[in-house]
């Protein structure tokens, strides 16, 4: 699946995720108004608010892109009702021919783990039938609970050619709070990422591993030091735009070869009508700020390549 990733990343000379992460706050009065029109304010009308805000979204970017990550969380805060627009993004954009990274950060014992995997990169068996639930490209994971908790994702990825990417040092003000700490002389996120390198190796699609890791945009010294000790693993990295993290902090997350990460923007991006910026657009054309602000932000980034 990384392959895939690459390619589209090649075709767009794009290496960035739109970040599909909607908040009611940021969804125009006018879609709004027309889904609680229907729905009245309630659970559904939050999630018809959101799919229309998506949907306008990625069919005015997809062109330009290679991936989307819906955080699910955006989703499930609306319930069941959330989590079908989730499924219906994912769907969505994958007919669109874009790669969909799920945000869920899961992991928990083995077991656990299985099922997790099994519900966002697998199939699951119901009776005599195979059936995919949410079915994404790839799903973030969370390492915390060690080899155990990441294995059944790495299984699936290879049964599926779908791929992950590991929590290694995350983009967040504390994230120093423990993956900084040091332990036998290096800190956590370094252990972390031998063990990222070690899940990999077994999962090479190509010149690179299904495993990959997410490393923030906001901490380049450690991006720089992550980028040697895994030469093989692709980057998710988050932290660009609306926490901070620029063109210039970006550049040590990516190879010699111009490859190695894909940078997210959620805020950035599909609130972009709300920056002064693009303010010209107004609220009625949001899907266009966010078009202009994606051609500028792979500009930016293609500016440090
Ligand atoms: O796994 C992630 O994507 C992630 C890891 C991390 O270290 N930091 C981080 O911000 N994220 C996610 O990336 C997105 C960032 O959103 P913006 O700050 O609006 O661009 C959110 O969906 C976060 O949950």
């Amino acid at each position: 699946m990384i392959q895939k990733l690459i390619e589209k990343i090649q075709k767009t000379k794009a290496p960035i995720c739109v970040g599909l992460d909607p908040m009611l706050n940021y969804i125009p009065e006018h879609i709004l108004k027309k889904s609680f029109g229907e729905f009245g304010e309630t659970l559904e009308g939050a999630a018809d608010a959101i799919w229309n805000f998506n949907k306008e979204i990625v069919d005015h970017t997809w062109d330009l892109i290679p991936s989307v990550k819906p955080q699910i969380a955006m989703y499930e805060q609306f319930g069941i009702e959330g989590l079908k627009v989730y499924d219906k993004t994912v769907k969505y954009c994958q007919e669109k021919g874009l790669v969909v990274i799920g945000d869920a950060k899961r992991g928990d014992i083995g077991s656990t783990s299985a099922a997790y995997a099994t519900a966002h990169l697998g199939k699951v068996k119901v009776g005599n039938s195979i059936c995919s639930a949410f079915n994404t490209d790839f799903l973030t994971v969370n390492p915390y609970l060690g080899t155990d908790g990441v294995k059944p994702f790495v299984d699936v990825c290879n049964a599926e050619d779908k791929g992950i990417f590991v929590l290694v040092k995350t983009s967040n003000p504390s994230s120093g709070e423990f993956q900084d700490r040091l332990i036998d002389g290096k800190p956590l996120y370094e252990h972390v990422a031998a063990k990222v390198v070690e899940w990999g190796e077994a999962s090479m699609d190509g010149a690179y591993s299904n495993v990959g890791a997410v490393v923030g945009a906001t901490y380049p010294e450690m991006s720089a030091i992550l980028r040697k000790l895994m030469p093989k693993t692709y980057f998710l990295v988050p932290g660009y735009g609306a926490q901070g993290g620029t063109a210039k902090d970006l550049k040590n997350c990516f190879n010699e070869d111009g490859l190695g990460a894909v940078v997210n923007s959620s805020r950035g991006i599909i609130a972009a009508y709300r920056q002064e910026k693009y303010a010209k657009f107004g609220a009625e054309h949001f899907a266009e700020a966010s078009r202009q602000a994606v051609i500028d932000m792979v500009a930016d980034i293609n500016s440090v390549l």
